[in-house]
């Protein structure tokens, strides 16, 4: 049996039609949407996810700021340069993109972003407000998930939700968005004992772990909802996931392709927060 595939193509083509229908009535409010992403360095990724948000800016009708910096920028001067995104009016949101240089401390850079403007969603007090429970901008690749998973019609109460890896960027929001979701949640990482076990108790899993291919069908329940966090590139230069797709979508319920699955959706929920600090900056929302 061959299972599902969730598209994240397509639902980001949905909720970016949708935003792009309030971004019109908010122009008729006067209201533009400002991001402002800033890029230090020469990641070649990087500079594709930065002109991947540059245009998404651009389609959607935000007015956009690029900030592209040389790779031996100082931490000083980045820090000037957010301090000053966090006074312009004409910007909702600041994004740094990550990985930074070394010489750089991302916590510190972080911390800097004004909390109504982090829509990355990675400030501590957004953080904190993730974890208790109250409105805040939610980091983008976990919201993601969620709202894959939710458009699919796939509802996540009183499932067992297992989430392979406890990044702070991944693995750690996502597991509390599925309890949000009343979702039951395991969590598995490098050191868990019996791993294939516990995942294979899974209703719905998720793998943000990092190691392309991982997960083979030995660690899925027949039917269970796979949904593959990872990006991983291959020596021969494609894009892997986690999840050893070919062999898990014969066993697994519906599941996410690497490319096409969780990757799109990062740059939208950015495009959707973006939108939703707008609103509220300007006391729409
Ligand atoms: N400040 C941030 N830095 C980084 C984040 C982030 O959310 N905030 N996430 C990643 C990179 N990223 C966005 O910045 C990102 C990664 C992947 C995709 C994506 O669409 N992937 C495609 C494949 C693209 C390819 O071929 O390389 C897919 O999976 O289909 C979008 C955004 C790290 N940094």
């Amino acid at each position: 049996m061959t299972a599902t595939i969730i598209s994240g193509k397509q639902v980001s083509e949905e909720i970016r039609g949708s935003i792009a229908g309030e971004v019109k009535e908010l122009a008729a409010k006067g209201v533009v949407p400002g991001l402002a992403v800033v890029l230090v360095g020469e990641d070649p990724a990087s500079h594709v996810y930065v002109r991947n948000k540059e245009k998404a800016c651009h389609d959607l009708g935000y007015y956009s700021e690029v900030h592209r910096l040389p790779a031996d920028t100082s931490q000083a001067d980045l820090l000037a340069l957010v301090d000053k995104l966090n006074h312009q009016d004409s910007i909702d949101g600041i994004l740094v993109q990550l990985p930074l240089p070394k010489h750089i401390d991302e916590k510190a850079v972080i911390n800097a972003i004004a909390v109504d403007k982090d829509v990355d969603g990675f400030h501590p007090v957004n953080v904190g407000n993730l974890v208790i429970g109250d409105d805040s901008l939610l980091p983008c690749t976990p919201a993601g998930v969620i709202e894959l998973i939710k458009r699919a019609g796939i509802s996540l109460s009183g499932k067992h939700a297992v989430v392979i890896g406890r990044s702070n960027i991944v693995g750690k929001p996502v597991s509390l968005l599925l309890q949000r979701e009343n979702a039951t949640v395991t969590m598995c990482h490098s050191r868990t004992a019996n791993m294939a076990e516990i995942a294979r108790q899974a209703d719905v899993l998720v793998v943000a772990i990092g190691r392309a291919n991982f997960i083979d069908a030995s660690y899925v329940k027949p039917g269970a909802v796979v949904i593959d966090v990872g990006m991983n590139r291959l020596e021969n230069g494609k894009l892997a996931g986690d999840v050893d797709f070919e062999s898990v979508k014969e066993v697994s319920g519906p599941i996410t392709p690497v490319p096409g699955g969780v990757g799109p959706m990062t740059i939208t929920m950015l495009m959707q927060n973006t939108l939703t600090a707008a609103k509220r900056h300007h006391g729409l929302a």
